[in-house]
């Protein structure tokens, strides 16, 4: 069974054709990393597989087709973190558990007031990124990074199968990238699939696989300790960084 299967995907965004006819099959229970430079089409590609964008590819969650489901069986399936969220404006009065509830909204009934189930959900997914204390506080003041980590709890709040992240490390400093690397780690030993987008090289080695991504093609995907995924890194990154072993570790450094 794949977590998450894409064929044939091509997206136009206004009179251009950016995604060029993608395939793609991830396994369940696993963390990929998309890779590739600006403008190569991974928010594209993450947006489409939430079923954000039409197109007419192929794209099926666990077998089923995502153009067959309703938006709430969708919404219920695949948990998406956009980039750049922790800049907009829209849910700035709105108080930190409240943003948080939104993640809950795909299994609430029609105006129904979240339960005690959410409300459990959202706490657990709080704790999870060490916004708990911060519940009560508007989301529109806290600090960027602060902001990213409500975000991310949102996402956690769905508890979908299927988690894409869009530029998750976005202003969170090296101690709390390494808490969303811990975090990722727990989420598939649960037996969750995490998508993530990331310009961190090095983090993007430390996926179970890596996708690799350069103007609307997938170029190689591939584990990430392998030869040819790091000679895949190199090459769409013009050799620009060179990708090393470092106390057992993967690294990717600029050259
Ligand atoms: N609304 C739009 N209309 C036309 N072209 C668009 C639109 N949005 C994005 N594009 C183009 O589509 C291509 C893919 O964009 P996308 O945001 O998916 O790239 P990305 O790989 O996520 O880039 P980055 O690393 O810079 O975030 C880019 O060339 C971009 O200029």
């Amino acid at each position: 069974m794949t977590a998450l299967s894409v064929q044939g995907l091509r997206v136009r965004l206004g009179s251009r054709e950016v995604l060029h006819g993608l395939d793609l099959k991830l396994a369940p229970a696993r963390w990929t990393a998309i890779v590739g430079p600006n403008g190569a089409g991974k928010s594209t590609l993450l947006k489409a597989c939430a079923g954000l964008l039409p197109h007419p590819g192929q794209v099926r969650l666990q077998g089923r087709a995502l153009g067959a489901m309703t938006a709430r069986e969708r919404a219920r399936a695949v948990a998406w973190l956009a980039q750049g969220g922790a800049g907009a404006s829209g849910a700035d009065d709105l108080t930190v558990l409240d943003v948080a509830l939104l993640g809950r909204l795909p299994h609430q009934g029609w105006l129904a007031p979240p339960g005690p189930a959410d409300h459990a959900a959202v706490e657990r997914a709080l704790r999870a990124t060490g916004a708990w204390a911060w519940r009560d506080r508007a989301f529109g003041r806290l600090s960027g990074g602060e902001r990213q980590r409500v975000l991310l709890a949102r996402l956690l709040a769905v508890e979908a199968d299927l988690m894409l992240m869009d530029e998750p490390l976005a202003n969170l400093d090296p101690p709390h990238q390494a808490d969303w690397i811990a975090l990722v780690r727990q989420l598939v030993a649960e037996g969750r699939t995490v998508v993530s987008v990331l310009h961190e090289i090095t983090v993007a080695l430390l996926a179970d696989d890596v996708v690799v991504l350069d103007a609307g093609h997938v170029r190689h995907a591939g584990g990430a300790a392998d030869p040819a995924t790091h000679r895949a890194l190199e090459g769409v990154f013009e050799r620009r960084i060179e990708v090393r072993q470092l106390d057992g570790r993967w690294v990717a450094l600029p050259r």
